[in-house]
């Protein structure tokens, strides 16, 4: 029954809180995500879902105080990283998750070349000397489309968008198992993003890297992920392969996410957003956390919070819509 390849990444109720003086931010809520290995999954949804507390935790860098993770599981590679010792987890962090941020000056200092930084990781993860290191560095700026003798530059000399690739070259360095995209492109304009992205599929097509894409954007996810998972309030709400996403919509708030993107066949029809705001995270709804927003919700759903309900092995949605009663509605939502 259970078809899937073998899982780089593997999270199991996941609980972050953020004890503020202002009360407690409940920032991710029992999630489960299941990265297989050289996939590309896509983690979509709103501003202060939970997206980069989520990645934050399996590199163990939730700022702390106030974040705290309350609960869960993270597996890499079937073994637990949770709660590993700071000298385990830095290896972790070093040699088999990379983190890109959305800001690149995140990764990278202002006063150092660009390639003694992207050497200094070299150094780090291989034996060979600072000469060695410099002619891999000057290969990976190639890789990433960058002219190797603009490496004696600093950051400030250099374009966002070529900032973004000196990261990636960086981030890919040390041949991660697992690269953690956090809104990689953006801050970039619209065509630097696109070579961005096509970078980035290039790379993993090359290398094989397994990548958890954090964006807002469904553009991107129809570009270059294999699976999508939706979070909402620090849920996955839905998660399936694109065509289970994309063609089968089952979540009224996926079908949401859809709904407020411009229509391309249509640029006159008006944008729907979706009615309301993400929920207060410090007092979240009771049952479902989408209920409050969501045009079909029932009793139920102001009550209960909805379990899993699967439509084919890997496709599942958490609502009750699903509910065995009401399934015989078969399918509520249908797109396409
Ligand atoms: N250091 C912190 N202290 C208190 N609350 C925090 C902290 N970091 C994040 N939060 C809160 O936790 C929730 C989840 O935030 P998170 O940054 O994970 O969301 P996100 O999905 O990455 O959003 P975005 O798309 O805006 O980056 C939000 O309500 C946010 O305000
Ligand atoms: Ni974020």
């Amino acid at each position: 029954m259970n078809t899937k390849s073998e899982l780089i990444l593997d999270i199991k109720n996941l609980k972050v809180e953020y004890r503020t003086d202002d009360g407690v931010v409940n920032a991710v809520n029992g999630l489960d995500l299941e990265i297989e290995k050289g996939q590309t999954h896509g983690l979509v949804g709103e501003t202060g879902a939970g997206k980069t507390t989520t990645a934050l935790s399996v590199l163990d860098l939730i700022q702390s105080p106030p974040g705290i993770i309350v609960d869960g599981k993270i597996k890499l590679e079937g073994k637990n990283i949770r709660g590993l010792k700071d000298k385990d987890m830095e290896s972790i962090r070093g040699n088999d998750v990379s983190m890109i941020f959305q800001d690149p000056m995140t990764s990278l200092n202002p006063v150092m070349t660009i390639e003694d930084q992207i050497a200094e990781v070299i150094e780090y993860h291989e034996s060979g000397g600072y000469k060695e290191a410099i002619e891999k560095t000057h290969e990976m700026l190639t890789m990433v489309g960058l002219p190797p003798r603009r490496g004696k530059e600093y950051p400030h000399q250099f374009s966002g968008g070529m900032k973004q690739r000196v990261v990636i070259a960086m981030a890919l360095a040390c041949r991660p198992k697992l690269l953690i995209a956090d809104e990689p492109t953006t801050a970039l304009d619209v065509t630097i993003q696109a070579q961005v992205l096509t970078l980035m599929k290039n790379l993993k097509n090359q290398y094989g890297t397994s990548m958890l894409m954090i964006t807002h954007d469904l553009g991107i996810v129809a570009e270059i992920c294999d699976k999508v998972s939706v979070i909402y309030a620090g849920h996955i709400i839905e998660h399936g392969d694109l065509v289970d996403i994309f063609d089968n919509t089952r979540h009224p708030y996926t079908e949401g996410l859809f709904n407020s993107l411009p229509n391309l066949q249509d640029r006159k029809a008006k944008l729907i957003p979706i009615k309301g705001l993400m929920p207060d995270p410090t007092d979240l709804p009771t049952g479902c956390p989408f209920h409050p927003r969501c045009d079909y919700a029932m009793d139920i759903c102001t009550k209960k919070y909805p379990e899993k309900r699967y439509r084919n092995d890997q496709h599942f949605v958490e609502c009750h819509l699903y509910d065995s009663d009401n399934i015989k509605r078969g399918g509520v939502i249908k797109r396409g």
